[in-house]
């Protein structure tokens, strides 16, 4: 069954379209990757998977029911969105972590955090690290860490790898496959990474607010 379905959804600002007529469908377990030009519509059309932004026309049905019947918060606990500058905050990874469990009132799965640490080339011992002693790329691995502690059912990245050099895409994109092979995410992936491009499972590209190829 689809997870996710656009029937001719648009975004406009004032009288500028900004995305038209997007029909897509996503499968729970599936690997999107989303890919076109600068300014073609992309953060757009993933903010609007995200609630971030609400559509201007069509619908969107998210597990069976249109998105506006879910509560934003519950739904964004299932569809959670990183993107390329992460935010830290606290002062240690311990914070940064333990944080999704505290605003649930959840005590903090310690363990968890540590094999997700060593699954991203961290260590145990990072955990009482101070945030601003990590790398940009070891920042941007925590944040990813944060958002799938306490496992949502969509992952979305909207270029979370830019900027990153090879060894922090490398450990980024192994989590990210780890979190689609082992744990069923569905992953919807903006990138403009070539090899990322090559690589993708399926992937959809628009131009100028249309999705214009892939298996749509
Ligand atoms: N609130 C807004 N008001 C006016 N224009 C907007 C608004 N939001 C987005 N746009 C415009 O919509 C277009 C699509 O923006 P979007 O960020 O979705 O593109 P993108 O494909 O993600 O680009 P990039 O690859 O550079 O991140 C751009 O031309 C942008 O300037």
């Amino acid at each position: 069954m689809s997870l996710i379905t656009l029937k001719n959804v648009g975004y406009r600002v004032d009288q500028t379209p900004i995305l038209t007529d997007i029909n897509l469908t996503i499968d729970a377990r599936e690997w999107v990757t989303i890919a076109g030009p600068s300014g073609s519509g992309k953060s757009t059309l993933v903010r609007i998977i995200a609630s971030l932004l609400s559509k201007t026309s069509g619908e969107l049905v998210f597990d069976g029911q249109p998105i506006e019947s879910y509560d934003p918060i519950v739904y964004r606990r299932r569809v959670s969105y990183s993107f390329q500058q992460p935010t830290l905050f606290g002062n240690t990874v311990r914070d940064n972590l333990a944080f999704p469990y505290q605003i649930r009132q959840l005590s903090f799965d310690e363990e968890r955090a540590i094999t997700g640490l060593e699954y991203v080339g961290l260590t145990a011992s990072d955990l009482d690290k101070a945030v601003n002693d990590l790398s940009g790329g070891q920042r941007q691995r925590v944040a990813l860490l944060r958002n799938v502690m306490i496992y949502p059912e969509v992952l979305i990245l909207d270029e979370v790898t830019a900027g990153l050099d090879a060894e922090n895409k490398a450990f980024v994109w192994s989590m990210i496959q780890h979190f689609n092979q082992d744990d069923g995410l569905t992953i919807i992936a903006i990138t403009h990474d070539q090899e990322e491009i090559d690589a993708a499972k399926r992937l959809i590209t628009i131009e100028d607010g249309r999705l214009v190829g892939g298996s749509l």
